[in-house]
């Protein structure tokens, strides 16, 4: 036996075969999005766990040879495999199961066309010897441990024996195996069992069997299988249907595989080649010559860090700096012209080529990672870790060529950074900040009363109903007017608004916007008040994030405005403690950051898969793009809705459709989607692409005329972005639309300024949906989990219990009578 083992793990060849087939490309599949769980010895089915649950106890079953894949050392065995995910070694699910039926219950192999019957039934008498082990893995309950030692030891010599060798004998073998009804069915389960097997199938992948293919390709291997010789037949029967029989088989399925499926095997390679996500810091050589420094500004808002970071980008020769919004991109663009450096604009939407300029203010997905520069600030860097645009940013640090590279944020992602940044071979610096000022929250709230409102507060709300409700409500109850600003509005509208609340000589002191104000614009702001501190998501009624809480509150009070001493508070009572939780919040460290592939990358991918749609290229890169360890791939769902919206456009390219779906448009807004396609069909008919909209003749007198105005803008800036990623031949009417986009910026912003009315529906007779931020605002849902105040306007209510009651549970007392520092 101890010479048996010896030759086995001396058997060079096969390991090596085995090592170069396997672990090395194995460990690239690890980070597969959705890894199938590691092998387990755990049984699920009640009715085996007891039969072989004693096999695993068998003296002689330390002496059963490891194949070189079992251990694959982190196997650990079952017991260290939740229950829960255990689970997933079944998702091959009911394809698998109903494969798998060739051998017949009563030991004649079913009627399966395709194979010969190589099964004989032998008289049930003749072997019931063997039957007593069969199929319980030598369990029979009245043997012993001696004699199930023995019987281990017997098919020692099948065990230890090449699986290569192995797999040639088997192809040669003309009859199958003499098996008693009772061994056929323990045989038919081990197929069974393999066929299930999430570890087989997760180890398949490093031979390139993907994980659709697998359940064919082990069917097959099912049926070649009823050719085995006799005696690994009954060695098979021995193990029954346990992950030791798994691990005997998959050499020889590797074999079978290699031999039977070169043409499945290569366009899988091909295929999972071409939609490889790791190692992106080797994406950008250019970069990768250059020594670049990288300069962390990391804090918490208001604490100096763009101000350090664009002084900077104004000292050098050259510079770039990339804004998370366009606002704050025009923002920096008129900063820095003004101080006497030429400075050019460039955003999906427009380019402002100023002569002269070695300078840009971009917005980061504009960023360019071909030309050079002395130094590039990227602004809001913990945005790498967005799930729908954290690409850009992950893209913009890792690609642009510039000397010195400024990242301002907050410390989230500072511990990613330092990861990618040793990944890069880059040096990092960092430099820390604190608030000028620390930010106070007022105890006493509001008391739910918007007469206690005040001369340069901000209310927050999370919906574009609740913002207009509440200036509504303001407006009516106090002397005091609102300027709002929320996500759906145009850049140069949000600008007009945020100038109007900043001028003092005016009555509109008082500000009433979205999360959209966490970003961006320079606001005289005392307070900022949270009209409630919870959100739709999309799906459902959530907490606002705790981060974005912070990002929020901390608008209040900057260096430099008329309220340096910043002040947060709630509109509720019943808010508060959650707001001060949320500040009291160390920031979040961010394990993974966002990636998305390049046009050439997903070209590269559909040349594997030449028959497949836009759509279903998309959706075939998702699930087989390999990532490592520090990044996920970003959510694409809206590009999916376009591309499936286009399928039937003619005369698009590869290329044009990718362009196509990242084109800023609301998916949820049919409007702008109508736009979107028959912007589609004109270029695809190679015709000049008309904006066939007219122009309204005045200001919005209720809120339908305001969202039609909304939809016309964003349906223009739609033309524009399109305008500077195609061909301008084919979008002539840039000059025109540039016009009446700011023509209609310019009435939506006069349409606000007189804005008294109660905001309608979106989407006449279905739920209101809003653009703010990315997040669409369902009005049903909203209105399920709210209920009317005394001020005569709905806020959101249910979570807030939820929370409430979680408070009380966790015996959190806080003071309400002490303002504390956040
Ligand atoms: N050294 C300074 N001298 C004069 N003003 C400054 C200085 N540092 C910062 N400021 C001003 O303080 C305000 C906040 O600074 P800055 O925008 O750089 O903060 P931040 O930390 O980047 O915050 P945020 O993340 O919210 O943008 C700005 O109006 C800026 O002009």
């Amino acid at each position: 036996m101890a010479r048996g083992l010896f030759h086995l793990c001396t058997r060079k060849r096969i390991l090596s075969k085995l090592q170069a087939l396997l672990f090395i490309n194995h460990s690239q599949f690890h980070t597969f999005q959705n890894p199938v769980s590691p092998i387990s010895t755990r049984f699920s089915n009640p009715l085996l766990r007891p039969r072989f649950s004693q096999s695993s106890k068998l003296p002689g079953e330390r002496f059963r040879p490891t194949r070189p894949f079992s251990a694959a050392g982190n196997e650990g065995g079952a017991t260290e495999t939740p229950e829960g995910e255990f689970k997933t070694d079944f998702e091959l699910g009911d394809e698998v199961i109903n494969s798998v039926h060739g051998f017949s219950e009563h030991g004649v192999v079913a009627n399966d066309e395709s194979n010969d019957c190589n099964l004989e039934i032998v008289d049930s008498a003749e072997c019931s010897s063997s039957s007593n082990n069969g199929g319980g893995g030598g369990g029979g309950g009245s043997d012993t441990n001696n004699e199930l030692g023995k019987k281990s030891e017997e098919f020692m010599h099948v065990a230890s024996r090449d699986p290569v060798e192995l797999y040639r004998e088997m192809c040669s073998v003309e009859r199958g195996p003499r098996l008693d009804s009772t061994e056929v069915e323990v045989l038919l389960e081990v197929c069974h069992w393999f066929a299930k097997s999430g570890w087989a199938s997760n180890q398949a992948l490093a031979i390139y069997i993907g994980l659709s293919f697998f359940p064919t390709a082990a069917h097959k291997f099912r049926n070649f299988l009823k050719k085995c010789p006799a005696d690994v037949a009954k060695y098979l029967v021995y193990l029954g249907p346990s992950d030791e029989a798994v691990r005997f088989l998959f050499p020889i399925f590797v074999e079978f595989c290699l031999e039977n499926f070169p043409d499945e095997i290569k366009r899988f390679r091909g295929m999972v080649e071409a939609a490889d996500l790791t190692k992106p810091h080797t994406w950008f050589p250019f970069a990768r010559v250059m020594k670049r420094k990288i300069i962390y500004h990391c804090g918490p808002t208001n604490s100096g860090k763009t101000y350090n970071a664009l002084q900077r980008f104004m000292e050098a020769k050259t510079g770039i700096y990339c804004s998370p919004l366009r606002l704050l991109a025009m923002e920096v663009f008129d900063k820095v012209n003004a101080k006497g450096i030429y400075c050019s604009l460039l955003t999906g939407q427009e380019k402002k080529r100023v002569p002269f300029s070695n300078h840009v203010a971009c917005t980061v997905e504009m960023a360019s990672t071909q030309e050079l520069y002395e130094v590039a600030v990227i602004d809001e860097i913990q945005m790498m870790a967005d799930s729908n645009r954290g690409y850009a940013w992950t893209r913009a640090l890792l690609g642009l060529t510039a000397d010195e590279i400024h990242l301002c944020g907050d410390p989230s992602v500072l511990d990613i950074v330092r990861k990618i940044c040793q990944d890069m071979g880059d040096e990092l610096c960092e430099q820390h900040y604190e608030r000028f000022k620390p930010l106070v929250v007022e105890a006493k709230t509001l008391l739910g009363n918007l007469e206690n409102i005040r001369s340069g507060d901000c209310v927050v709300a999370f919906s574009r109903r609740e913002i207009f409700e509440v200036k509504l409500a303001i407006e009516k109850q106090t002397k005091h007017r609102c300027c709002v600003i929320y996500g759906a509005l145009p850049p140069e509208t949000r600008r007009q608004q945020a100038s109007l609340f900043n001028d003092q000589s005016n009555e509109y002191d008082v500000l009433v916007a979205s999360d959209a104000v966490g970003m961006g614009l320079n606001l005289n702001i005392r307070r900022v008040i949270f009209n409630s501190l919870t959100k739709y998501n999309g799906d459902k009624m959530v907490p606002v994030p705790a981060s974005q809480v912070k990002q929020i509150a901390g608008r209040a009070g900057r260096r430099g405005c008329l309220y340096p001493d910043g002040l947060a508070t709630t509109l509720h009572l019943d808010d508060l403690d959650y707001l001060i939780e949320c500040l009291k919040q160390p920031f979040d460290d961010v394990k993974k950051v966002g990636l998305f592939p390049s046009y050439e990358q997903v070209e590269l991918f559909s040349g594997q898969l030449p028959d497949l749609t836009f759509t279903q290229i998309l959706e075939k890169f998702g699930e087989n793009c390999r990532l490592d360890g520090s990044y996920f791939l970003c959510q694409h769902n809206h590009i999916k809705k376009i591309a499936n919206m286009l399928e039937k456009v003619q005369g698009l390219s590869l290329e044009d459709r990718f362009n196509f779906c990242f084109a800023p448009v609301n998916v949820r807004d049919p409007k702008a989607m109508y736009h979107l396609l028959r912007y589609a069909t004109s270029f695809g008919q190679k015709l000049p692409v008309n904006v066939a909209m007219g122009m309204p003749r005045s200001s919005a007198r209720n809120d339908a005329e305001l969202l039609d105005l909304e939809t016309r803008h964003q349906v223009l800036s739609m033309y524009l972005w399109l305008s500077n990623h195609f061909d301008e031949e084919t979008f002539p009417y840039v000059k025109k639309v540039e016009a009446m986009a700011s023509c209609i910026a310019d009435l939506l912003g006069q349409s606000l300024v007189k804005a008294n009315w109660k905001p309608e529906s979106r989407i006449k007779g279905r739920p209101k949906t809003e653009k703010s931020e990315g997040q669409l605002e369902t009005r049903s849902a909203v209105e399920l989990q709210t209920e009317k105040t005394e001020m005569g306007y709905s806020r959101t209510r249910s979570l807030l219990k939820l929370y409430e009651k979680k408070r009380h549970e966790n015996s959190l007392l806080l003071d309400h009578s002490k303002k504390v520092a956040g």
